[in-house]
């Protein structure tokens, strides 16, 4: 029997790992609530509010957000999510988020994608974004049925201003030297699961299997 328990789960893994796409996939299969940092955080440069703004000079050089704005933001939006299952995409990303995370909610379970550096450098020169809903395609690995055309609205797509190969290099540093100390931080709570590989289509498998142990399957497939 699956305990009744919060699940209350991060998935973590360098930018252009697959957390968006894996995410996707866990909130089709499982009933939980999913919460994106850099969704949230496009959403406010669109809407030009006081955090998109301060947000989008950081992001557009491919620096992390202040730990205290995307801290304050993300706690706010989970405390909207009551006592639902959820998983958190993006956050936390530094040690300080992850610490002041711990103290409004006990982390249970992390799920950590290895992705080589090179691979990720291919796939995000090929991601095209719908900026409306957030809809993510790529190139080769999932194109969009009319190329540069959003397969359900018909709107243009458009690449992500921070997906320029220069920018790239410089988050997967940020990455190098910010959020590796959070993977070893959950490791040392026992609660780090990794999945390594350069495929999502063979690591997802993994990854389903794992949650099958921790949630109920509801699928809607
Ligand atoms: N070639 C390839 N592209 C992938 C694979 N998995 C995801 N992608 C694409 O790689 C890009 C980054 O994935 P995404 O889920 O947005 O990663 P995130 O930045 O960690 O949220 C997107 O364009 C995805 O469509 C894969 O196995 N192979
Ligand atoms: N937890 C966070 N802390 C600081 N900055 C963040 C955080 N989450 C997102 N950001 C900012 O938003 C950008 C895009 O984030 P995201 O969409 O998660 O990128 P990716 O999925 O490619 O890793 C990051 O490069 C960073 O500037």
């Amino acid at each position: 029997m699956v305990a009744r328990m919060l699940f209350r789960a991060v998935i973590m893994g360098p930018p252009g790992s697959g957390k968006g796409t894996i995410s996707d996939r866990i909130v089709k299969h499982f009933a939980l609530k999913h919460l994106s940092s850099g969704d949230l955080l496009r959403l406010n440069i669109q809407k030009k509010t006081e955090v998109g703004i301060l947000a989008k000079s950081y992001i557009e050089q491919g620096q992390l957000v202040p730990d205290d704005v995307i801290t304050r933001l993300i706690i706010q939006e989970l405390n909207n999510f009551g006592e639902h299952n959820w998983l958190l995409d993006g956050f936390p990303r530094t040690v300080p988020q992850a610490q002041a995370l711990d103290k409004a909610h006990q982390i249970n379970t992390v799920i950590d994608l290895n992705v080589p550096f090179q691979t990720i450098k291919d796939r995000l020169t090929a991601r095209w974004i719908h900026p409306g809903s957030g809809r993510v395609y790529n190139t080769e690995f999932n194109p969009p049925k009319v190329s540069g055309i959003d397969d359900l609205t018909g709107e243009p797509l458009v690449q992500r201003e921070d997906d320029k190969p220069e920018t790239v290099t410089k988050r997967l540093n940020a990455y190098e030297a910010l959020t590796k100390p959070v993977l070893e931080y959950y490791k040392n709570k026992g609660v780090l699961e990794t999945f390594s590989g350069t495929e999502t289509n063979k690591i997802w498998p993994h990854v389903h299997s794992f949650l099958q142990t921790k949630l109920p399957d509801a699928s809607q497939e």
